[in-house]
């Protein structure tokens, strides 16, 4: 690889200068250092736990330690800290004794399980009593699943608006699974960053136009195909006809694509020109034909305030084409036509936007939404609070709870002990100071010495992370 992401592929150097020399830093014999990985809170109550397999199988596993690596990190930060700070000892023994392999354990949560906060989602120790100094030179790296966690539970929550609306005005929920679109590759921070976020979406959903999402879900999940497009216009296939021409374009549109679902944006110069005019006069016997070999427009808005245009637009487009009143008493367009909404859409206004349709009496059938920056990017580590902290350590071979308590700041409390996370009924709980049942743990041990034990499927995660409403209707 010419130029790998973070200009080199050496796991060594992905951590914080400070870890560096956290080897000279504990405890005359220190045998074992034992961590562990929450959420202490924040905008959801739940946390969707993902994201780890693909850090474990992309940095860990295998002989990811050589001595060439441990010579360039040398080299490396006695030039980054003017002094030789480097466990070159400690490396060289991970080398020499284990092969390379990590001498780590790591125990999680099922990926997918969705965990209230405040309760322990992973554990990472030392196996060889050596490399106590180990556990948290990595921490920089584990506290990076906040990302794929975070996008995934954001995405989750919207998964359930969405669903309580079609429960209330659809026939049916079937058409949850691609009711979000991810509209973010282009707001992303890097291709990596957005495969993973886009990987994290397509956990509650399969919609997306975030390309990078199916090779990361393909290569770390093996996924083959985890999310689904269709053909779909953008401005410039519209406004490259010029304004006289816009007619024309959407004709094009509907003449290219005869088939199938395609979207076209329609508000280059007057959204409600377009579905009176173009769409509900002079191409609306096309629209009506393609419909009859299971053609669907989906008419997409992009601009105006959401909640307001998306009525608007439905309105005009009911009167045009007519409607039909479902089960539930909710109007429905023809099936044949749809709308998307693809601006300034987020977790904050979906409901509003959802809200409106059903006082105006429109079913949550007749709309999808896309969304970019809100759903890969409007979010950090405090989103969910994502900490990871030591909570026990073997010294002179004494077992000891480890923990933090900052009188300046209770929320910061850690969990002391060893760790366990049962769940009985749906309640979660976790159990400190070794007093849990080892057999009651639901985290599993999923990497030991570089080998990863467990390799979950994009299925079995999108199974952990099914919403409640869907999974009880499942039942039925
Ligand atoms: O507008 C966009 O911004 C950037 C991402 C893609 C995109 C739209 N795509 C699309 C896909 C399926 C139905 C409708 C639109």
């Amino acid at each position: 690889m010419a130029y790998p992401a973070g200009g080199t592929d050496n796991v060594l150097l992905f951590t914080d200068s400070y870890k560096v020399s956290h080897h000279m830093q504990y405890p005359p014999n220190t045998t074992v250092v034992c961590s562990y990985f929450e959420s202490r809170g924040g905008k959801f109550p739940s946390t969707v736990f993902f994201g780890l397999q693909y850090l474990l199988k992309r940095w860990l596993v295998g002989p990811v330690i050589t001595k060439e690596k441990i010579e360039e990190a040398r080299e490396l930060y006695q030039q980054h800290f003017g002094r030789e700070l480097f466990n070159v000892e400690g490396w060289t023994y991970i080398v020499e004794k284990h092969k390379g392999y990590l001498p780590l354990r790591i125990k999680a949560v099922p990926e997918g399980s969705v965990v209230p906060y405040k309760n322990v989602l992973l554990t990472v120790e030392n196996t060889d009593p050596k490399c106590f100094w180990l556990t948290n030179y990595f921490e920089t790296m584990f506290v990076q699943v906040w990302y794929p966690m975070t996008v995934a539970t954001n995405s989750y929550y919207q998964k359930g608006i969405i669903a309580k609306y079609l429960d209330e005005t659809a026939d049916s929920v079937d058409g949850l699974p691609f009711k979000l679109h991810d509209f973010g590759f282009r707001g992303s921070t890097s291709m990596e960053a957005t495969g993973i976020g886009g990987m994290a979406h397509l956990v509650n959903f399969m919609g997306t136009d975030t390309i990078a999402a199916l090779a990361t879900a393909k290569t770390f999940y093996g996924c083959k195909m985890a999310g689904f497009s269709i053909p779909a216009a953008e401005h410039s296939t519209i406004t490259t006809w010029g304004r006289e021409g816009e007619m024309e374009a959407f004709k094009n549109m509907l003449t290219k694509f005869p088939e199938g679902l395609m979207a076209c944006v329609s508000d280059s110069y007057d959204i409600f020109n377009a579905c009176e005019k173009l769409w509900g006069e002079d191409l609306k016997d096309m629209i009506i034909e393609r419909g009859s070999r299971g053609g669907v427009l989906v008419i997409r808005p992009d601009s105006g305030d959401p909640p307001v245009i998306v009525v608007q637009v439905l309105d005009i487009l009911g009167k045009k084409f007519g409607t039909t009143t479902n089960s539930k008493g909710y109007k429905v367009l023809p099936p044949y036509l749809r709308i998307i909404q693809g601006d300034g859409i987020s977790y904050e206004t979906i409901s509003p936007i959802l809200e409106n349709m059903k006082k105006h009496e429109w079913s949550a059938d007749n709309i999808a939404f896309g969304s970019g920056g809100a759903l890969l990017q409007r979010v950090d580590r405090d989103t969910q609070k994502c900490a990871f902290k030591c909570s026990y350590a073997v010294i002179n071979g004494k077992e000891v709870n480890v923990f933090k308590e900052p009188i300046t700041d209770m929320g910061k409390k850690s969990k002391k002990g060893r760790l366990t996370l049962e769940c009985a009924d749906g309640e979660w709980t976790t159990i400190q100071e070794g007093k849990g049942d080892p057999k009651k743990d639901t985290m599993i041990t999923v990497f030991e010495n570089g080998k990863l034990l467990r390799d979950y499927t994009f299925d079995e995660v999108r199974e952990n992370a099914e919403i409640d409403l869907v999974k009880r209707k499942k039942r039925k």
